[in-house]
């Protein structure tokens, strides 16, 4: 049994003139304990959709997902996600928007110093004790993004769901940010499923890249096993044999096999 099971997952909504918009067309997808997989397709093609069913955000149309053989079907603290744009509570600070999802999560199970010591636990492991008494308003976008992942890893999720987490951020902050999510899985190990648009984003972090077909009716088109060792070093594997055969044939999947959707624009 899998870890994360995606099984013949059909997503569709009710579209203009109640006719069926069929998103997501059999969608199967097995994800071991500690894989980090990420999702790449182009724009449109249901790459939130999905994520957001694992969240148990939607309902699938058919299929099933199953986490640790439960099937999801509401959101749940096993399953934390980090979205693109923050999310954070401006008015409160950087220590208690963790402490809410800790307290959300674990209630009377651990007492006030075990919380106290699992959120500076969990700000560290971000870099971020620091800011601690800063508000939202107060630290730059990367530092948000981390306190996001901060938050949702002290909820000590089955699964941390990225959707693009680093979408919004310029170039050099994003290589911080990828390195210290490297750093939390090796440390970890936790299991992660990443949406990106970032072809070296994907190759970098992954041990698996799932390649999504142009929507309707998008569906896996193929996954990509990254057998590159870890720890990951960007410098040295940008001239990587491994790494740039890796990169090139996403490279040609979204833009040789399925250029469909940039075509009709
Ligand atoms: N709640 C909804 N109701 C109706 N249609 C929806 C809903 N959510 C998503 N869709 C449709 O599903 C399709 C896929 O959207 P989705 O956001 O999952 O794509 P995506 O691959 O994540 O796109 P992007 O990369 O641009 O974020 C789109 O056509 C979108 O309009």
């Amino acid at each position: 049994m899998s870890y994360l099971k995606i099984d013949r997952v059909v997503k569709s909504f009710a579209g203009p003139g109640g006719r069926e918009n069929v998103v997501l067309q059999d969608v199967r997808l097995n994800v071991e304990k500690g894989e980090f997989v990420s999702i790449i397709g182009h724009s449109g093609c249901g790459k939130s959709t999905l994520l957001n069913l694992v969240g148990g955000l939607m309902q699938v149309t058919t299929g099933a997902i199953k986490l640790e053989g439960a099937e999801v079907n509401a959101p749940g603290p096993d399953r934390a996600i980090v979205f693109q744009n923050h999310s954070l509570l401006p008015w409160l600070t950087v220590y208690d928007n963790v402490k809410l999802a800790v307290d959300k999560v674990f209630g009377r199970r651990k007492s006030r110093a075990e919380k106290r010591d699992w959120i500076m636990e969990n700000l560290d492991l971000v870099h971020m004790t620091h800011a601690m008494d800063k508000r939202p308003g107060e630290i730059s976008g990367g530092m948000k993004q981390r306190v996001g992942i901060a938050r949702a890893l002290a909820m000590e999720p089955k699964i941390l769901l990225l959707d693009e987490p680093f979408g919004a951020l310029d170039a050099l902050t994003r290589a911080h940010l990828q390195d210290a999510v490297m750093e939390i899985h090796a440390r970890l190990g936790n299991t992660m499923l990443m949406i990106t648009h970032d072809v070296d984003e994907a190759v970098l972090l992954a041990d698996r890249i799932v390649m999504m077909t142009n929507g309707p009716a998008a569906t896996i088109g193929e996954v990509l096993d990254v057998r590159i060792p870890r720890p990951r070093d960007r410098i040295p594997l940008s001239t990587d044999p491994t790494y740039v055969r890796a990169r090139e044939s996403v490279l040609r999947f979204l833009y040789e096999r399925h250029r469909l959707v940039e075509a009709a624009e």
